[in-house]
């Protein structure tokens, strides 16, 4: 596996890949890596010759410092593992090669970027639009590929890739759970055992929500049933809560027609955990 720090060290790679006419996929990364990334990097062989990884814990989508500071960094391991799945290159930029100095462009999804999960971490969607748009720019893949746990980031590179013209496929790939049903995430490190132990309540929720869904019962009642899965757990404090029709990402209000997503977040010991599920409306009102 090459490792490229710098913009021209990875287009090297990708170009003398690109003259023996192979095709190449991309799977961006924050680190800190674990079975859930594994899962992206399968789906990348599956789509592509060869395959680009990038580790690159992004300061512009973090809002709270001290989340940034905190997030965890394994890369000797993290290097191992993509070796050892058949990755072709790591891109392992520093900061300044991804923000040179007097960087000031952003890119953003006007609408999408403030709702729902934008509104939990401002700033958010902006950082990971503006990133993705420079990581895509850098690498010029084929095909993407993004997992769906982070649901609104997957909507929102959806979207931006339309609206902007990008020539690259994104591949949204499903979420890689704990036998306990918590979905894998870096951040789960950071949980204390008995947060940890608390955690597997967002997926009871979204379960329970799924249940009542093929029920034929009202948004209304499944997002008071959510509340109340997550208020049973002392430890979990619910951040947000959405409904969305999967299709235009809009509010979905009473009843579902049409295949919806549930976006959840809640902190547990001031760590943020997402998960999210989509569902269908029971099959006799679609
Ligand atoms: N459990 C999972 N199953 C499938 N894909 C996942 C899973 N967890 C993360 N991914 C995807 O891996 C890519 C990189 O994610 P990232 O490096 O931020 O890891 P993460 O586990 O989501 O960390 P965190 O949510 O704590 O920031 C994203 O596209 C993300 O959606
Ligand atoms: C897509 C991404 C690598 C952009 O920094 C990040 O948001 C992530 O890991 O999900
Ligand atoms: N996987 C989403 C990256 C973040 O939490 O910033």
């Amino acid at each position: 596996m090459e490792i490229c720090r710098t913009v021209e060290a990875i287009r090297d790679t990708v170009a003398g890949w690109r003259r023996a006419g192979d095709r190449v996929a991309l799977v961006p990364t924050m680190g800190a890596l674990h079975a859930g990334h594994m899962a992206l990097v399968g789906q990348a062989q599956a789509q592509a010759d060869r395959v680009v990884a990038s580790i690159f814990v992004n300061p512009t989508q973090f809002g709270d410092p001290k989340d940034l500071a905190a997030y965890p960094r394994t890369i000797e391991a993290d290097t191992r593992l993509l070796e050892d799945h058949g990755v072709g290159a790591l891109f392992l930029p520093a900061v300044e090669a991804m923000y040179p100095e007097g960087d000031e462009t952003i890119v953003e999804t006007s609408r999408l970027a403030g709702l729902y999960h934008g509104a939990v971490r401002p700033g958010h969607f902006r950082g990971v639009a503006t990133v993705v748009t420079k990581l895509l720019n850098i690498v010029q893949p084929d095909v993407a590929l993004f997992g769906e746990k982070d649901y609104q980031q997957l909507a929102v590179i959806r979207r931006m890739v339309r609206d902007l013209h990008m020539p690259v496929d994104i591949l949204g790939v499903p979420t890689l759970r704990e036998p306990d049903g918590l979905a894998m995430s870096s951040r789960n490190v950071r949980l204390s055992p008995e947060d940890r132990a608390a955690a597997p309540v967002l997926s009871r929720a979204l379960d329970r929500a799924e249940a009542l869904a093929a029920e034929g019962a009202p948004v209304e009642t499944m997002m008071q049933a959510i509340r109340d899965v997550i208020g049973s757990e002392p430890r979990a404090v619910l951040k947000g809560l959405d409904i969305v029709d999967a299709a235009s990402f809009r509010p979905v209000v009473r009843h579902l027609t049409r295949r919806a997503g549930i976006m959840l977040s809640a902190e547990f010991g001031g760590v943020l955990l997402i998960d999210q599920r989509e569902i269908d409306p029971p099959q006799e009102t679609r």
